[in-house]
């Protein structure tokens, strides 16, 4: 018998004031629901899921970790206070509850190491001997940490093995672009063209008219009859006469009518034109990026940011509406959204074997792949040097989330300007929590996944004090805070989301991981839409085929009905995470939701699952398939194949899609790689700090963490970046 705790996650990560803030919160809510009405009241929300407001009442979700070896598996029972062991650790987030269980083979106790926290024990867990990789002694007098040791450095010695060095800066310069057009015309009416245009620099010179010039031409050009009484300017004729910068009426800021996004392993720059017209632009722009794996190409992307006023009439957009392209055009438009008109995927070969600098491109024309105009440019590439990086390495900018185990800040990288976010991790906290394992975990798949929908991994360092994880920096706000904001997704958008996350999950199985916390919360969009999934803190390594684990962690909304029975499961467990966030995005709440954890647990493995009248038939068919609850009938466990076969993803080119090659349904409003506006403002007021500990850490327990650093496919090893006081 052994005891084992569960504590919720997001609760570990507080401080006693925050507890108290959030306490407050609690409160403040459940006076507004007392005040406007539960909309998940007993058997009112199950009913209809599209009642509204759909989502008031969900809050974010907790994950659960099981911080001990030991899984809590749920007895079924027809009374919902069978489960209240399960739930009140759940629930009450207090990380002192025990109670027994069985041995789960991934989770790790801490207890042999002696730390300045004074925790100090020994679970003797024997079985856990079997998992150590020839690291069974000299890291504390507990097996479990020995094997929690062995377990993450074979994971990444199987990465060091099998990878070349692949790191270095890449310079791309942006000289100018040529041919863009517009896609729908705009308006022909002088007033509003000189007075939106006029502030526009073109750079006058001889060759060159200036500003008004090119509005008087514009003016005096053949106008298309575009209808009873309007007249307009076609698209591709008005770019040669308007500014590609302008003074938009609202700001005082100079706008680029026209830019280009050019991405690199989710690092993304923007490249506005100094001057000219839309047609002919002049940008003489640099963007560096930092190299940390062989990718095959640069994503470039032509944006443009119309103002609606240069639309024509409504009675002109209502006649267009019956094209589904101008349709989605004038919707983004008249929701300031920019557009998208062309993209690029180029081709690069990076030779990592070459010791010096060598030129990619140089002064190359590129033409767009769907011919809308053409870019001057020339990349460079020069190898690292090899060096570990350290916090001094970084500018901070901007706090923009807190994890359990520390704060997520948005950060930029002193010599190449890029912006980043980095996640710091306190080392005694994870060794007093026993969560170890999972954390080197974290590091260890994101540095060996490769996947456009996957947030990539640039670096890991770490103090004597810390662990560092600098990933790219995603900052269109998580998928959780726009379903809150929307309520729910049209069913193309839920399908957009769901196929990247399939692909993302695909790729994770396909590396023998079990994600393990499917959810919005963990889900984040990026400038163009695209998603990147984050927080590879529960993930589970080494799960080969149908191989199944016992831990008992995730979040109670979308735990699987085999891992409340604690029967062990596998890999399949992500396709019902699927299934659950699917039916989420569509209707507004997870399938069996219910605001009593143990009464949704019951739901989860008893209650028929219902949809509301008129939900589409393939998505209804791919969802009863997916939340099967016997797993070995759930669609997906023959592997990830058999889902996008489904006919609910029959639409779908499925290498298009891998290839970011669909424009997102929905654009967040991202201004550049420094925009935080989708972050919550209760983390980007509180100062960038990287807070000063001192912390005692033992020799054995430092040695823990020694393949922790990673620049691009190198590893350091046990090199520690010299621990420096940040204020
Ligand atoms: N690469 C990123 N770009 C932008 N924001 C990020 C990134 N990674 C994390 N964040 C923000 O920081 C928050 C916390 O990060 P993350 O979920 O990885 O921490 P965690 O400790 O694993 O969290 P949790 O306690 O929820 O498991 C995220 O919810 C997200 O808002």
């Amino acid at each position: 018998m052994y005891s084992w705790k569960i504590a919720s996650k997001f609760k570990f990560g507080r401080s006693k004031e925050e507890k108290e803030r959030e306490k407050e919160k609690e409160r403040e809510k459940s006076k507004e629901k007392e005040k406007h009405g539960l909309f998940h009241h007993k058997g009112h929300r199950s009913e209809s899921p599209y009642m509204e407001p759909p989502r008031d009442s969900v809050d974010r979700k907790e994950t659960i970790v099981a911080s001990t070896s030991l899984i809590a598996p749920v007895r079924l029972s027809t009374d919902a206070n069978k489960y209240s062991t399960t739930n009140s650790s759940i629930s009450t987030g207090d990380d002192s509850q025990t109670t027994t269980g069985e041995l789960d083979d991934d989770m790790v106790d801490s207890s042999g190491f002696t730390n300045s926290n004074g925790y100090n024990g020994n679970n003797g867990n024997e079985s856990r001997q079997i998992h150590i990789a020839g690291n069974s002694s000299g890291y504390g007098t507990g097996t479990g940490n020995a094997s929690a040791f062995g377990d993450s450095i074979s994971a990444v010695d199987e990465m060091e093995d099998s990878e070349p060095l692949f790191s270095g800066i890449m310079t791309v310069k942006v000289y100018g672009g040529e041919g863009f057009k517009l896609p729908v015309p705009i308006t022909s009416n002088a007033q509003i063209l000189k007075k939106l245009l006029s502030s526009g620099v073109v750079n006058p010179s001889a060759e060159k008219p200036g500003v008004d010039q090119l509005i008087s031409s514009l003016l005096q050009m053949e106008l298309n009859d575009g209808g009873d009484e309007e007249s307009l300017i076609e698209g591709d004729v008005a770019t040669r006469f308007i500014p590609a910068t302008i003074t938009l009426p609202s700001s005082t800021d100079l706008n680029p009518l026209l830019y280009f996004t050019i991405e690199f392993d989710n690092t993304v720059a923007t490249i506005e034109p100094e001057s000219g017209t839309i047609s002919s632009l002049n940008f003489n722009k640099i963007s560096t990026f930092d190299v940390t794996r062989k990718l095959p190409f640069l994503k470039i992307d032509v944006m443009a940011r119309i103002p609606s006023i240069l639309l024509p009439s409504k009675a002109w957009q209502q006649s267009n509406l019956s094209d589904p392209y101008i349709r989605d055009i004038l919707e983004r438009i008249n929701n300031n959204q920019d557009i998208h008109l062309d993209s690029y995927n180029l081709p690069l070969t990076l030779d990592f074997n070459s010791a010096t600098s060598f030129r990619l491109y140089n002064h190359q024309w590129i033409s767009l792949e769907k011919g809308n105009g053409k870019l001057n440019v020339s990349v460079d590439y020069k190898p690292a040097t090899n060096r570990s990086l350290s916090i001094d390495d970084f500018d901070l900018l901007k706090v923009i989330g807190k994890g359990s185990f520390g704060k997520v800040m948005q950060v930029r990288k002193k010599d190449t300007n890029k912006v980043y976010a980095l996640k710091a991790i306190r080392k005694s906290y994870i060794v007093s929590k026993s969560e170890v394992v999972h954390t080197l975990a974290e590091r260890t798949v994101l540095a060996r996944v490769d996947n456009p929908f996957i947030v990539p991994l640039k670096f890991s360092f770490q103090s004597p004090d810390k662990l560092y994880i600098v990933l790219a920096f995603i900052n269109g706000g998580e998928l959780f805070y726009h379903l809150q904001r929307e309520g729910r997704f049209s069913l193309s958008r839920a399908r957009f989301y769901a196929a990247e996350l399939l692909c993302a999950l695909e790729t994770l199985h396909s590396l023998d991981v079990i994600y393990r916390d499917l959810k919005p919360e963990n889900i984040l969009l990026d400038h163009q839409g695209h998603i990147a999934l984050c927080d590879f803190g529960l993930c589970k390594l080494n799960m080969k085929g149908q191989e199944k684990t016992n831990t008992f962690c995730g979040t109670p909304e979308y735990l699987a009905p085999e891992l409340l029975l604690g029967q062990g499961y596998s890999k399949v467990v992500d396709w019902w995470t699927l299934g659950v966030l699917l039916y989420e995005m569509l209707t507004g709440l997870p399938p069996y939701y219910d605001e009593d954890v143990p009464k949704m647990y019951k739901k989860i493995l008893q209650e028929p699952l219902r949809f509301p009248d008129g939900f589409d038939k393939d998505a209804k068919d791919l969802l009863i398939s997916l939340l099967s609850r016997d797993p070995k009938r759930r669609l997906g466990f023959n592997g990830a194949e058999e889902i996008k076969s489904h006919t609910f993803f029959s639409q779908l080119n499925w290498k298009r899609l891998w290839m970011k090659g669909y424009i997102p349904p929905y654009k967040p409003p991202v201004m550049s790689s420094l925009d935080t506006s989708n972050f919550d403002q209760e983390f980007t007021k509180e100062m960038p700090v990287d807070s000063v500990v001192n912390d005692f850490l033992s020799e054995s327990v430092q040695q823990q963490f020694g393949g922790w650093t990673y620049v691009g496919s190198e590893q350091l090893g046990t090199s520690l970046a010299p621990g420096r006081s940040v204020r």
